[in-house]
């Protein structure tokens, strides 16, 4: 049994619940209803999934919409299907666009949640007079003495809580992560108690309008640019071969960088869209001390302190690692390698989510290759 209103009088008695279609949400609709809520699903349709975009698995497409409603026929609650493509395709894939084309490494999912998920579909849950809305992330939501808090997941392996950086405070208090303290197998289980529909349908994989991960075709399409050859240079500028467009590559990328005969490994250090340049260099290049931040969201009280110590995650990948928070910057304890502008950095306090912003502008750990 799930508690969607740990520590909050009143109880939730509606709840909204985000139905991607997938077994993650599906399970939460069914965990709601089956808590005894008046429990409402909705889906939304966020881009046109035409042959050239459909995806099996991915959270938008057609498959997924006819899912959602399956699985609340089944656990016998509404559902409705909101049309949110052009909203998505105007906040989402062409920021995603955009942000190639400066030469950034961008994720979408998480202009998702701030553009769409948390805002429009928040405000949709409200005007139906719903308690709270729920979705099926991997994170949990605890009470603190201040109030909600964001808090990675207990099953560190499913963890979004990198992804949910940019929700706001008024977000949070609104929101319900019942999924949060259970590991997937747990869910999985749910899903086959229930009998839904959707029980064995495998997990959806990377980014949702994407097609087989052949995210250059989009950009490409919508941003010509950023596709465009261009020179490989050193850190001093001289030609070391040529690059088959920006958008191929990502700060820290080692493979696939078209330079033979050279003797010791270059990664790329920088991506230069202006003058279309890929700027490589040794490992030791990639080195950052410091990173500025834009459009930051904090979590962790009012303001946060100047020169906290915090621990920062660069890529959602990445391990957290020590660093101070000064301002709208970050300054790592160490060099940090591989930080992508583009990318989140997103701060914690042991497994709570304090804040973050995106990264704009690196600085270099070497005072020569700035
Ligand atoms: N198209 C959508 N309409 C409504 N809610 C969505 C949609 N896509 C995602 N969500 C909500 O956001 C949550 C996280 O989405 P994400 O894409 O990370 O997961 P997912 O793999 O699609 O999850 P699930 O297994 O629930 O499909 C989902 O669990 C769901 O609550």
């Amino acid at each position: 049994m799930i508690d969607l209103v740990t520590g909050k009088p009143p109880a939730a008695t509606r709840v909204v619940v985000a139905m991607s279609g997938g077994v993650d949400s599906s399970v939460v609709a069914a965990l709601c209803a089956e808590a005894g809520y008046e429990t409402i699903g909705i889906t939304l349709q966020l881009y046109d999934h035409g042959a050239a975009l459909a995806k099996k698995g991915a959270c938008c497409a057609g498959s997924d919409i006819h899912d959602a409603h399956r699985v609340a026929e089944a656990i016998g609650i509404p559902h409705y299907v909101l049309d949110y493509e052009s909203l998505f395709r105007e906040k989402v894939i062409e920021d995603f666009a955009d942000a190639y084309a400066r030469g950034e490494t961008p994720i979408p999912c998480v202009r998702c949640n701030q553009t769409v998920k948390f805002r429009d579909l928040l405000d949709v849950a409200r005007d139906l007079g719903a308690d709270c809305l729920a979705t099926g992330h991997y994170v949990q939501r605890l009470m603190g003495p201040a109030g909600a808090e964001l808090h990675r997941a207990t099953d560190t392996t499913r963890d979004q809580s990198y992804f949910l950086f940019a929700t706001t405070q008024t977000q949070l208090d609104y929101l319900r992560f019942p999924l949060g303290g259970m590991p997937k197998t747990e869910v999985r289980a749910h899903a086959e108690r229930f009998g839904l529909p959707v029980a064995t349908k495998p997990d959806s994989q990377d980014i949702c309008f994407v097609p087989n991960g052949n995210y250059a075709d989009i950009v490409r399409k919508l941003r010509p640019e950023a596709g465009e050859a261009g020179d490989i240079v050193d850190l001093t500028g001289r030609v070391l071969g040529r690059h088959k467009g920006l958008i191929h590559y990502t700060v820290g990328q080692r493979r696939g960088i078209e330079i033979g005969g050279q003797a010791d490994p270059l990664y790329v250090v920088r991506l230069d869209p202006e003058a279309r340049r890929l700027v490589v260099g040794p490992r030791e290049a990639l080195g950052i001390a410091a990173t500025e931040l834009s459009e930051v969201n904090w979590l962790g009280g009012a303001v946060p302190p100047e020169g906290l110590a915090v621990e920062v995650k660069v890529r959602s990948t990445a391990a957290p690692v020590p660093a101070r928070w000064v301002g709208g910057e970050v300054r790592f304890d160490s060099p940090e390698y591989g930080v992508a502008p583009g990318q989140a950095c997103v701060a914690y306090a042991g497994d709570r989510v304090l804040g973050g912003g995106w990264i704009k502008r690196t600085v270099s750990a070497l005072a020569d290759a700035a």
